[in-house]
């Protein structure tokens, strides 16, 4: 069965890349801007492709004919996509619609990650159930992509999740995890905000639930996401102490304070109850997912 995965030299991707490449019934098929950024070199198919380039999208699909997409790309950075709302739309809502188009065609099975910056952030943790209400650019490009997805001919799933952390081969975004441990080894002070909320999401947590929807082409949304909500400070804290570092480098502040382009919510965080009960699905604790982290940082 071919699948293609978007976004594989991003950190969800290049934990996706290896776990479909152990289950022997997938082909597959990775694209990436530019050079292939993943580690495993080995039994799958790399296609560099720019996806806003009108038409690239339906190359692909049109050469593979997917089975099954996975579509991971997208403009992550929060405060860029603030600052240039033309690259953030067309990238985060165009390009979805390229695939989906694309996807129709040949009657892919279709799975968008999604976000919980699609909730204003007034009365988390969030279900499936409840209303998105988008206060940032991200967010709002977001929503305008699920409801492609959702109002497409395909079969389809939404995974929302939330601050993800891991390791990635040149990762282009920071994470919680690193950038504390960053920085506090260098002996540099962090601000960081107490008055946000977050279910964290170890990686490899996001990339197994993501495997758990398509193995059972379950439909519909499913929130994969850590099951412990912690604000960033509470994250910096642990982080610093798992590391034996030194907590006087981290300067707990407010978000007005922090000043960023982009509102963030303030209490996100996602249930996953349904996708415990439908998919199996069973996250780590943030301890656990920092001694993971600390593994992959120590090969
Ligand atoms: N990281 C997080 O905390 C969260 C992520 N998500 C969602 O999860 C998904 C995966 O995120 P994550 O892996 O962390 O993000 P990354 O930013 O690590 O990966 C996104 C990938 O999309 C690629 N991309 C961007 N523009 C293009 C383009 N024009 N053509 C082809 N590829 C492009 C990037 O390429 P390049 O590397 O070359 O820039 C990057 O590798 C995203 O949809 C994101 O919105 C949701 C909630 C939280
Ligand atoms: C840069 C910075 C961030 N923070 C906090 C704010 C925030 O809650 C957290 C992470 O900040 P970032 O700017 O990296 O991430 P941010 O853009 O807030 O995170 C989001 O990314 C997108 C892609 C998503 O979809 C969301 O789920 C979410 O994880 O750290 C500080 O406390 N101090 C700082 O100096």
């Amino acid at each position: 069965m071919n699948v293609l995965i978007t976004g594989s030299n991003g950190l969800l991707g290049q934990h996706l890349i290896p776990l479909f490449l152990q289950d022997k019934q997938f082909n597959v098929i990775a694209t990436g801007r530019g050079p292939n950024r993943i580690p495993e070199r080995d039994n799958y198919i790399y296609e560099a492709a720019n996806l806003r380039t009108p038409g690239a999208a339906a190359n692909l699909i049109d050469k593979y004919k997917p089975e099954i997409i996975i579509h991971c790309a997208a403009m992550t950075q929060v405060d860029e996509c603030e600052k240039n709302k033309d690259a953030c739309w067309d990238m985060n809502v165009g390009v979805t619609r390229y695939l989906v188009q694309a996807a129709e065609k040949v009657n892919a099975y279709f799975l968008f990650i999604s976000t919980d910056f699609v909730f204003d952030g007034l009365k988390g943790p969030y279900t499936e159930e409840d209303l998105v209400n988008p206060i940032n650019y991200y967010g709002t490009s977001k929503v305008a992509a699920e409801r492609i997805v959702h109002n497409s001919k395909l079969t389809w799933a939404i995974a929302r999740t939330v601050l993800v952390y891991g390791v990635a081969t040149d990762a282009q975004r920071s994470n919680m995890i690193t950038w504390v441990k960053n920085n506090l080894q260098q002996q540099k002070k962090i601000k960081v905000v107490d008055d946000q909320f977050r279910t964290p999401t170890l990686c490899q947590d996001l990339a197994i639930g993501c495997k758990l929807i398509v193995d059972k082409k379950a439909t519909g949304i499913f929130n994969i996401s850590g099951n412990e909500t912690l604000s960033p400070y509470d994250m910096a804290i642990k982080t610093a102490d798992y590391f034996n570092l030194d907590t006087n480098f981290i300067e707990k502040i407010s978000s007005k304070s922090l000043s960023q382009p982009a509102a963030r919510p303030a209490k996100t965080g996602l249930v996953t109850e349904k996708a415990e009960k439908e998919l199996g699905y069973n996250p780590h604790t943030f301890a656990e997912g920092l001694e993971i982290v600390a593994g992959e940082l120590n090969r």
